[in-house]
């Protein structure tokens, strides 16, 4: 088959990085985090950045064309692959659409299951040494709302095409599961 395009989804904090680090290890794929992506343009400084670091800030979505296009970018950058692990994405069922027509076909998606209070501990945790502007609870909470408006409509739209992984486990034993995924999908 081609190569797997992967879409990874989960609320904030819910182990999408965490779990593709392992997967780039065991796989090869090429790893493309929207929020690292967006992250960096903001550390450039640029007046997009500056706009971008406030949306993000507000744990609101960033206008779809915008992670478009540094998705493309990053897409053409990586030259060869094995496969892709598009991490933070979709957000919302119209960037699905707009990435299948315009980039290519996902194979299916990983979806990280964790309850909200399992995030926030998780997020506080993790701000205190992440830098990131998003980790408090302010903005914490307007992330998971974010999230759960979103997510409903991208699950029904992708049907039986979503891997739903329980993620309130050990590291290892939620990478188990994944790997069961990839190798159903991968033929491995
Ligand atoms: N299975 C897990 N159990 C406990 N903590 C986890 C687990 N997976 C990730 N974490 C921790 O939770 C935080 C959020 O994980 P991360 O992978 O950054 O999530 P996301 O990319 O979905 O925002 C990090 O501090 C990470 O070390
Ligand atoms: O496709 C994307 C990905 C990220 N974001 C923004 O970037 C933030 C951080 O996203 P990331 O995936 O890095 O972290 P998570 O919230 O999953 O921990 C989000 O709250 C959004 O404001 C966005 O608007 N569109």
């Amino acid at each position: 088959m081609s190569k797997p395009v992967i879409f990874v989804i989960g609320g904030p904090g819910s182990g999408k990085g965490t779990q593709c680090e392992r997967i780039v290890q065991k796989y090869g794929f090429t790893h493309l985090s929207t929020g690292d992506l967006l992250r960096e343009e903001v550390t450039s400084g640029s007046e997009r950045g500056k706009r971008l670091n406030e949306i993000m800030q507000s744990g609101k979505l960033v206008p779809l064309e915008e992670v478009l296009v540094l998705l493309k970018n990053a897409i053409e950058k990586s030259g060869s692959s094995k496969g892709f692990l598009i991490d933070g994405y979709p957000r919302e069922v119209e960037q699905a659409i707009r990435f299948e027509k315009e980039v290519a076909p996902c194979t299916f998606l990983l979806y990280f299951d964790v309850s909200d209070a399992i995030m926030i501990e998780r997020l506080l945790n993790r701000g205190k040494t992440s830098g990131r502007v998003d980790d408090n609870e302010e903005t914490i909470k307007k992330r998971l709302a974010t999230f759960h408006e979103h997510t409903t409509p991208i699950l029904n739209h992708y049907g039986s095409k979503v891997k739903k992984i329980p993620a309130e486990r050990s590291v290892d034993e939620i990478f188990e599961d994944v790997c069961k995924c990839i190798d159903e999908v991968v033929g491995n």
